[in-house]
């Protein structure tokens, strides 16, 4: 048996010798690499973390003391030593374990919400109730040097300060990266500059890279790294953060479980709020991650753990989009992109090679992102601020009053819009729509294959009186929905033959529409497929369009509750049209992991559910309808 083994939860760790601590993190990495690279999932974070969460649960009493991971990616260190190694086999697959804590799973997790820099709130809280039942528990917020540049983190330091008692330990874990490179790029030189030769020469190249920093980063890897002047008590973090009231405990070694234990036991001790700055490495111990250039393997598909490849993908929605924005680029100087924190994997990254700049990465700070967009289209820029559809939830205080209200230009690219699958209920991109629909002045378009996503970003970008956005899904591009006709800005996809059956398709259900059109043609249920492709404010030649038909069905990608379809049956009632309209979309659940299309037929949304459901509805009501005529014919009204 290995060592890996025979840990069914923290209680076999404490009974550990360092000795067979360091064969049993050995073991972890190995485990992780296998199933990992099997499955897909956070590779990099978890390398980075496996002597970090063993000796925080050495040294803490799990689940007494709450251990909180922020983000949560790299909690899987925590699931292996807590009972959890055999679930590894399903991981992230429907019905396995998640690739976030699960509460469900353990009572060693508590945060299952993927949304970064919420940790040090939770602990705040979490060590307010300790002190009002007595004490003796510990709030204990593993939080990343990326999470640390998000606003709510420095919301949670300031009240957490407030108390010199308050039971908190922070644990920075600090691999000087986050998802996009250019923030760990700056890191990375820092970090690795206090280890080499040459250091004031190449932290001048260093500084280049300051221009694309986030002012809320610069002296948050100032301070973590020990700057350029090199007076480390001068410029340490322990001015900073004691500044605000926090003992500082580190840099620690963060691949070192002995000088870990020895700096987690004196912030345990320390009986109030106390930060560990533990420096460690994303990917550490497994060189095709700690080597991968874009972002060491931050999250990666089932790959090839002997070379470390994913298998080769054709071209991705991001893809397109990414190409034709660097395109735009070339033509409009006013257009300028923003990132929080994602460069590469929403995109940008071809326009901020082409236009350096003319791009900003904020951190991750999506509300910043959107404010400052909103301050760039002040001064005659066009900004394109690309967010994950998810994230954007958290910026809409800052679309709806910094930018509509304003009826500034701005333009959302709202990637991994709809079910994205794995990484479970806060990552699936379904409010979006729901959202930007109560936003005065917002055009929404959601294109259905490459070409409308290049024509729909042209006209996004084009629009000089207001916010635009688009929104598409993660993942493989559709290819091509051609279109037999355009009636004013809607793509009639598939003529049904007869006035039945209107079938509104959302973005990229647009071929969902029309295979479930397919099989009910098949029925004799004549059905027109049409794309809106600018979905909200409702077209009013849609509106004509329903108005002709018997029965209008519409299916998006998006919560149903306050989504494209609630829209347009708004729409008909505005224009006193009494079509019945049955709208189709994702349920306003939290809806588990899977793959997408696990996810998606769980919840009815596939070519023949549609099909099934539309069958069902024409018998009802056309078959009423076709009564009802027949009626008023024999008996008409006088
Ligand atoms: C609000 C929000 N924006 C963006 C993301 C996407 N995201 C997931 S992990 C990550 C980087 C986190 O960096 P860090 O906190 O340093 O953790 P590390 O991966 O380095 O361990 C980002 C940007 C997110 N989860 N939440
Ligand atoms: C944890 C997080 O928010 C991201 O890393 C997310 O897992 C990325 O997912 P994609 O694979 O869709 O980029
Ligand atoms: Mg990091």
């Amino acid at each position: 048996m290995t060592l890996l083994e025979s840990v069914h939860g923290p209680a076999d760790l404490k009974r550990m010798d360092h000795d067979e601590l360091d064969v049993l993190a050995g073991e972890i990495r190995d485990f992780l690499v296998d199933r990992v690279c099997r499955a897909g999932g956070h590779l990099g974070p978890n390398l980075g973390v496996v002597e970090l969460t063993l000796a925080l649960h050495r040294v803490f009493d799990s689940p007494r003391d709450a251990l909180l991971f922020d983000v949560g990616h790299q909690a899987y260190v925590h699931k292996i030593v807590t009972g959890r190694h055999s679930g590894f086999d399903s991981l992230r697959q429907l019905g396995g374990i998640a690739g976030y804590p699960s509460r469900a799973e353990s009572e060693h997790d508590h945060i299952e919400n993927s949304h970064a820099s919420t940790a040090l709130s939770y602990a705040d809280g979490l060590a307010k109730a300790f002190q009002l039942e007595g004490g003796g528990r510990h709030a204990v917020a593993v939080v990343g040097d990326g999470a640390l540049t998000g606003g709510m983190c420095w919301e949670a330091l300031n009240n957490i300060a407030a108390d010199p008692q308050r039971p908190v330990v922070i644990v920075v874990n600090d691999n000087g990266r986050s998802y996009s490179p250019t923030i760990g790029g700056l890191a990375e030189h820092l970090a690795s500059l206090r280890l080499r030769p040459g250091y004031e020469r190449l932290l001048d190249g260093g500084r280049e890279l300051l221009q694309h920093t986030p002012v809320v980063g610069k002296p948050i890897y100032t301070a973590l790294h020990a700057a350029k002047a090199g007076i480390k008590d001068a410029l340490s973090p322990q001015v900073m953060f004691s500044d605000l009231g926090l003992k500082y405990f580190g840099p620690v070694d963060g691949h070192d479980i002995p000088a870990l234990e020895k700096a987690l036991a004196a912030a345990k001790a320390f009986g109030g709020p106390v930060i560990v700055h533990a420096v460690t490495e994303k990917g550490h111990g497994y060189p095709p991650a700690v080597n991968h250039e874009a972002d060491q393997m931050h999250q990666t598909d089932p790959i090839d753990p002997r070379t470390g490849l994913p298998p080769v993908k054709g071209p991705s929605w991001t893809s397109v989009f990414s190409d034709e924005l660097a395109a735009i680029g070339a033509e409009r100087d006013d257009v300028v992109a923003i990132t929080a924190a994602m460069l590469r994997s929403t995109g940008l990254h071809t326009f901020a090679e082409e236009f350096p700049e003319r791009w900003f990465d904020v951190g991750i700070a999506e509300q910043h992102a959107v404010t400052s967009a909103a301050g760039l289209a002040m001064a005659g820029k066009h900004p394109v601020v690309a967010v994950y559809s998810t994230f954007l939830n958290r910026a809409f205080d800052q679309v709806l009053m910094d930018v509509a209200l304003h009826r500034l230009p701005v333009t959302l690219v709202l990637d991994r819009a709809g079910i994205t699958g794995p990484d479970g209920p806060s990552h699936h991109g379904m409010w979006d729509l729901s959202l930007l629909g109560m936003v005065p002045g917002m055009r929404v378009a959601a294109p259905r294959d490459a070409g409308t996503l290049c024509e729909e970003l042209r006209e996004a970008v084009a629009v000089s009186d207001g916010p635009t956005a688009l929104r598409f899904s993660k993942g493989s591009v559709v290819e091509s929905v051609p279109a037999v006709e355009r009636v004013g800005t809607v793509d009639v996809l598939r003529r049904g033959g007869s006035e039945d059956v209107l079938l509104v398709a959302v973005g990229a259900f647009a071929g969902l529409g029309l295979s479930a059109a397919d099989r009910l043609a098949d029925q004799g249920i004549g059905v027109t497929v049409v794309d809106p492709r600018w979905v909200l404010p409702v077209a009013p030649e849609l509106v004509e369009l329903a108005a002709s038909h018997r029965l209008v069905v519409t299916v998006e990608d998006c919560g149903r509750h306050g989504g494209f379809g609630s829209a347009l049956a708004a729409a008909l009632r505005d224009a006193d049209c009494d079509v019945p309209l049955r709208d189709l979309g994702v349920p306003q659940r939290f809806l588990q992991h899977g793959s997408r299309e696990q996810v998606l037929a769980g919840v009815g949304l596939t070519a023949q559910d549609v099909a099934r459901k539309v069958t069902e509805w024409a018998a009802n009501r056309i078959g009423d309808a076709q009564a009802a005529d027949e009626a008023a014919v024999e008996s008409p009204r006088d």
